[in-house]
This record gives structure tokens, C-alpha cells and sequence, in this order.
């Protein structure tokens, strides 16, 4: 019990000399009882800061967080066996009718698994399918509220796949790397200076903080006491250079066209997923491209297509410096193609001022693949004021996206693909002599450019070999030596 120690200030006014009779109508003017110790709060200080009812309090709350904790711990493993009770029943689509569908059929949730799990299905057929419906939508003569409808749901859907289906692949990519830079670490001799190198290359990041993650519970799970201890180590070293935002992923954290269709879904509980599929239409303003292909177009307006000729193209890749724009002057002054640079494209977009200059520019300073829209525009708009039928198109398509959307909006693909392999080093110390004021020829930027051409460019180029459609070039020796590799491929095709 709290000793009281009552104070002066309380105000008893006139009751002595009115007597007892008049205390029962007496009130003290202010609350004067001042307890020099009441850690209670029960005479008047503020809160109870200390002492017994602080402690059964703070025992309380303690309590409700254990309850909380375990209902919402109950929620997730029932919501965790909802949903592979979900996948386990559903039938999974063949054709790519079906497979439309069934991903107009899924949960905002579910996106990310079923786009990992139908990966393989997600491919040109299935867009070129999606293309076009999407079509016979657009150009259909009158459309219901219901076709309507549909076109909605097709241009979210086709859109959030494109953008799900990079990411998985850019996904597998990383996990490759993440696994070989975690071997790394682990079997260095000296792990301080392999995190200060890995640093220097930009290779820690969050994926590779999960990958530590699962093997420290494994560890434990194991009994592998010594092995976790080490890796917690490694963890806390690794986990200082990473900055928040450095690798934040489409999947990750639920951001992306697949985080918006999952907030839209959340935000409205009772609507169907097509629903869903149609209101995020709204988020996304750029969400179709030209609706016909260029070749079509060309045919309309007399164009490469009509001259007799059908368009020959071929698509110029490599890692940055590795001698792309070179070789194509070469090929130009031997073989009279048009080179388009998608590089010199863009840059020329940022000094004509246009609305995305600054957009363009930002994204060349880091390194990274402008959006997929303006790139194709761009090249399609050159391809169609240009009198010639074969095309090099240089530094494109330089991922998934762009390939795909070139394939859509083009309505062709190419019809070879030369591919310049260079070591690392020899592009990194081309790129830094070539002296041509560009804002990415720097040593921050070449490393970005690099890391963005292993994980995005290297699915392209892979895709295509298995197409039957690239040339290799060894990309190292004097720029006439190269070109000799260069020259039978050509002159074999225009024999034909
Ligand atoms: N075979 C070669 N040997 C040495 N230097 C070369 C060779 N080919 C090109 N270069 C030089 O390397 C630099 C980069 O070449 P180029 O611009 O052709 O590469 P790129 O692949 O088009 O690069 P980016 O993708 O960055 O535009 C240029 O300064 C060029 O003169
Ligand atoms: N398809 C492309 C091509 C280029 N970019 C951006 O331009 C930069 C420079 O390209 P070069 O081919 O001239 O090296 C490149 O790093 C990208 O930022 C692009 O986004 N998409």
C-alpha cells in the first residue's frame, strides 16, 4: 500500500468555524491531495508508470498479443491450407483458350504461383492467341457492355502475364546467381574480403539474404548448431550493405501491375476476380499498344511488306561494348541494311525534348530497360518511314518484355539473330575508352548495364538459340577480323 503523504495545499476553507454539520456540503475547491509517491496513479498523477498495476497491465496486454498472435497465426495456416486445397483442385488448362480462362479465374493471390507454375504454357502461342481475341474485340463493329467487359479483362490480363512472366524469369536467373555468390561466401577463405568484392559488384541483395534465411533454418531444423552460428554471421555482415530499395522485385514486397491487382482485389472482398481483372484497368493508361501490326499497316500504305519483298530483320545483341554498333556499320556498307540503334533511338528522343526525355534519360543513367511501350513505338515508327526491307535492329529487344512486345505489335519475328560474346573485362575497358560523352560510359553504369544484361538479355538471347535463329560471334580480335565471321552469314542469306 502507497504511504500518503497528504499535502498543504488542500483547501478547507471556512469548516473550522462552521463546524462539522457543514463538512458534508464542503468540496474541496481544486484536488489538492498531492501525493508525493503514488506509482499507482490512484490519487491523481498521471499514469500508473511503475508498481503492481502497471506490471498486471502490462501482464494483460501481454496476453491479448499472445491471443492476437495465435489467432492470426491460426488465419494464415488456415488461409495456407485453403489455398493448396485450391491448387491442388484445380484442372489445369491445355489449350490457350483455357489457359485465358483459368488465369481469369484466379485469385489476385494465386498470380504469382499459377504464372510460376504455367510458365511453360505462357508462351507465343498463348499471347499470340490472347492478340488475337484482343484484336476481333477491338475492331469488332459494335461492342456489347459485355465485350466491353472482356476487353477490359483481356488487356489487365495480358499485360499483368507480360509483366509476371519477366519477372519469373528474371527471377530464376537471380536465384541461379544468388546460389552460386552464397557458395561463395560460404566456402571463402577469407569472407570479409569476398563481401567487400561481392559489394564492389552489387551482388548482395535481398534474394540472397532469403537464400541465407532457409539454409539457417534448415541448419537448425538439423541440429547443424555450428553451421547456423556461422551462417548468422554471415547474415549480419551481409545484411549491412543492403539499402531497402536496391532490388525490390515485381513479386517482392507486392508491387507491380500483379501488387495493384492484389490491392484492388483486397480493397473490394466481394467482387469476382473478373471483376478485379477489369477495375485495374483504370491503373494502367498505357495498357495496349497499336492495335494492328506494323507489317499490316505497311501493307496498307504500300510499305516494305508490298514491295515484293517480305522485311528481313535481325536482331543485333551483346552485352554493352561488345561491338554491336561497329560490326553494323559493317554490315550496312557490305549489304545495304538499315541499322537501327535502339540505344541512338532513345538518346535521340531525350534531345527532341519529347514527354518521356526525362523518363528516358533517367533510365539510361541507371542502366535500366525503358518500358517496353515507348521502345517499340519508337522502333516502329522508324521502321515505318524507312524505305528499305531489311532492318538490323541493334541493342533490342533487351528482355523478355521488349521481345515479346515486338513480336505482338511488329507482328513478326526476327529472322536471325547475331549474338557478340565478349568477356566482361574487354567490354568494361572498351565502354570506358570509347570517349563519346555518353552519360552511361562510366564505371557505376557499366556495372548496372552489366548486371542488366546477364539477368534480362541472356533470357532473350537463350530463347532465340533455342529458335534455331542466333549466330554466335566471338566478339574479341580486331573489328575486321570480326567481321569476317560476320560476312558468311550473310552472304549465304541473300544468296538464297
Ligand atoms: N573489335 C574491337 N576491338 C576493340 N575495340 C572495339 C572493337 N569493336 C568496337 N570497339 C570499340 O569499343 C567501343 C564500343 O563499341 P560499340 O559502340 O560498337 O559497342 P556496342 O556494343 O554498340 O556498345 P553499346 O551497347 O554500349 O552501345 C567503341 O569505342 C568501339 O570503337
Ligand atoms: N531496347 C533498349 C535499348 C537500350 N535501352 C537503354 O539505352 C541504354 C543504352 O543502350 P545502348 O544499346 O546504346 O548501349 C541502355 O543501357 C538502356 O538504358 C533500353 O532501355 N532498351
Amino acid at each position: 500500500m502507497a504511504a500518503l503523504s497528504i499535502g498543504s495545499a488542500s483547501t478547507f476553507g471556512r469548516t473550522g468555524a462552521r463546524g462539522i454539520s457543514s463538512i458534508s456540503r464542503w468540496r474541496p475547491r481544486n484536488s489538492c491531495i498531492r501525493c508525493v509517491w503514488d506509482p499507482e496513479g490512484l490519487f491523481g498523477s498521471k499514469q500508473p508508470q511503475t508498481g503492481h498495476l502497471a506490471r498486471i497491465e502490462f501482464k494483460r496486454r501481454l496476453e491479448k498479443d499472445a491471443e492476437a498472435r495465435e489467432a492470426f497465426e491460426n488465419h494464415v495456416r488456415e488461409e495456407q491450407e485453403r489455398r493448396r486445397i485450391l491448387r491442388q483442385s484445380r484442372e489445369l488448362p491445355e489449350t490457350p483458350a483455357e489457359m485465358i480462362e483459368y488465369f481469369l479465374d484466379t485469385e489476385a493471390q494465386e498470380l504469382e504461383f499459377e504464372i510460376a507454375r504455367l510458365r511453360p504454357r505462357l508462351n507465343q502461342e498463348f499471347f499470340s492467341h490472347l492478340q488475337i481475341e484482343l484484336g476481333q474485340l477491338k475492331f469488332a463493329v459494335s461492342r456489347t457492355e459485355a465485350m466491353e467487359d472482356r476487353l477490359a479483362e483481356l488487356e489487365t490480363m495480358q499485360k499483368v502475364l507480360l509483366e509476371g512472366t519477366e519477372a519469373h524469369d528474371k527471377m530464376q536467373v537471380d536465384l541461379i546467381k544468388v546460389k552460386e555468390s552464397l557458395t561463395k561466401i560460404l566456402t571463402s577463405k577469407d569472407v570479409k574480403a569476398t563481401l567487400l568484392e561481392m559489394v564492389e559488384r552489387n551482388e548482395l541483395n535481398r534474394s540472397l539474404l532469403a537464400l541465407l534465411d532457409e539454409n539457417i533454418a534448415n541448419a537448425h531444423k538439423t541440429g547443424q548448431k555450428r553451421a547456423a552460428g556461422f551462417m548468422e554471421k554471415v547474415r549480419v555482415a551481409v545484411l549491412s550493405p543492403i539499402r531497402p530499395s536496391d532490388d525490390e522485385r515485381i513479386f517482392s514486397g507486392g508491387v507491380g501491375l500483379i501488387g495493384e491487382v492484389a490491392k484492388t482485389q483486397k480493397s473490394a472482398i466481394q467482387s469476382t476476380n473478373r471483376e478485379m481483372w477489369r477495375r485495374v484497368v483504370s491503373l494502367y493508361p498505357l495498357l495496349s499498344l497499336s492495335n494492328s501490326s506494323v507489317l499490316h499497316q505497311m501493307q496498307a500504305k504500300g510499305g516494305i511488306a508490298s514491295k515484293g519483298k517480305t522485311a528481313f530483320i535481325t536482331f543485333v545483341l551483346g552485352g554493352p561494348g561488345s561491338g554491336k554498333g561497329t560490326q553494323c556499320a559493317k554490315i550496312v556498307e557490305t549489304f545495304g541494311f538499315t541499322h537501327l540503334s535502339a540505344g541512338d533511338i532513345l538518346r535521340r528522343e531525350i534531345s527532341s525534348n519529347s514527354e518521356n526525355g526525362a523518363m528516358i534519360l533517367d533510365m539510361i543513367k541507371e542502366g535500366k530497360v525503358v518500358p517496353s511501350e515507348v521502345t517499340v513505338k519508337l522502333i516502329q515508327k522508324e521502321i515505318e518511314s524507312i524505305d528499305n526491307y531489311k532492318f538490323l535492329i541493334d541493342g533490342f529487344p533487351r528482355s523478355e518484355e521488349n521481345r515479346i512486345a515486338f513480336e505482338r505489335n511488329i507482328g513478326m519475328e526476327p529472322n536471325i539473330v547475331l549474338f557478340f560474346d565478349c568477356p566482361e573485362d574487354e567490354m568494361v575497358k572498351r565502354v570506358l575508352s570509347r570517349n563519346e560523352g555518353r552519360v552511361d560510359d562510366n564505371v557505376d553504369t557499366i556495372k548496372k548495364r552489366l548486371n542488366v544484361f546477364a539477368a534480362l538479355n541472356l533470357p532473350v538471347i537463350k530463347h532465340y538459340t533455342e529458335t534455331g535463329k542466333v549466330h554466335k560471334i566471338n566478339a574479341v580480335g580486331s573489328a575486321d577480323e570480326i567481321f569476317e565471321q560476320i560476312r558468311p552469314i550473310f552472304t549465304e542469306l541473300m544468296v538464297k
